[in-house]
């Protein structure tokens, strides 16, 4: 059997800087969280087709990791071994919640697959085709601890700093992120300007969390508790709010 964590994000700032589309341009710092995450498990089975079991509330065609195998099967090599193994997720990472589960454990399929079948796909067009599925995946594809991010999530350059210790909390409310990115620019558009963002790039996340209130850390936090406002319950002294909610975090 073979298996891989599938870890967690917060996005301890995240600031709007334009929009392409449909999409929104980010400047953030994205961090995993080590002691949050799924098992993804290749687990030796003879079926007919590709097999995904595990705890999830969406169809297997709107499931990231079907997706995944799905830009993959034009490989004899992964439609074979997709015959022999079935994939099994041991779910922790609460859904829509802000935390990427989704987009971690299509990352970490399609770095397993790159890895097993030795397809030899290098980080950056492991991210290209990632990108094609969601905007936060190609950050999990890195497997960097930390990261600014930027263009709607393709753009991926490591940040070193300390570990950090990160306690999550998420409320049992459901954050649609298409929405709250609507709604935040219908009734709350800003950007931040580019030399902000550079400043913001440098930082380390301890000191920009030191500076910084709630709805400053994150631009969408406002459209959030606009359209959920019992989120406002959950506010308290040092914590923050990642990507599109409902988490809320501390940094210990
Ligand atoms: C807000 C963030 C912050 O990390 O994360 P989550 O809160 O979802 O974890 C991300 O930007 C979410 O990324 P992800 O959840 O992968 O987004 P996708 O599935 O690609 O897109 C869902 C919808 O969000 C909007 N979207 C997404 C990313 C982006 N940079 N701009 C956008 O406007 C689009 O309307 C899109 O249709
Ligand atoms: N492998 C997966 N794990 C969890 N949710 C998934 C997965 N694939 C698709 N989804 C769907 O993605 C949406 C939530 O994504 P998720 O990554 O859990 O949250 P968020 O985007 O808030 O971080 C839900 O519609 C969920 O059903």
């Amino acid at each position: 059997m073979m298996v891989k964590k599938s870890f967690a994000k917060v996005n301890i700032f995240l600031k709007i800087v334009g929009v392409r589309d449909n999409y929104h341009l980010l400047a953030s710092r994205f961090v995993l969280v080590k002691d949050l995450y799924d098992e993804v498990s290749f687990i030796e089975k003879s079926v007919d087709s590709f097999t995904l079991i595990g705890d999830f509330s969406c169809s297997l065609e709107k499931n990231t990791v079907y997706k995944a195998y799905k830009e993959l099967e034009k490989y004899e090599i992964v439609r074979e071994f997709f015959k022999k193994y079935i994939v099994k997720i041991d779910k922790k990472i609460p859904e829509f919640a802000g935390l990427g589960g989704g987009s971690s454990n299509c990352a970490t399929f399609l770095n397993m697959v790159n890895d097993i079948c030795n397809l030899n796909l290098t980080k950056d067009e492991l991210s290209k085709i990632g990108a094609k599925i969601g905007a936060d995946i190609p950050f999990f594809i890195y497997e960097y601890d930390s990261a600014n991010v930027s263009g709607i999530g393709e753009i991926v350059e490591e940040f070193i700093e300390e570990p950090l210790k990160i306690e999550v909390v998420t409320p049992n409310i459901l954050c649609n992120t298409a929405l709250i990115y609507k709604t935040f620019r219908e009734n709350y558009y800003k950007e931040l300007d580019k030399e902000k963002a550079k400043e913001l790039f440098a930082t380390n996340s301890k000191d920009i969390l030191k500076s910084f209130s709630i709805k400053e850390a994150n631009d969408l936090y406002e459209s959030a508790l606009s359209l959920n406002p019992d989120l406002k319950e959950f506010e308290k002294e040092k914590w923050f709010f990642s990507g599109s909610g409902s988490s809320f975090f501390k940094v210990l």
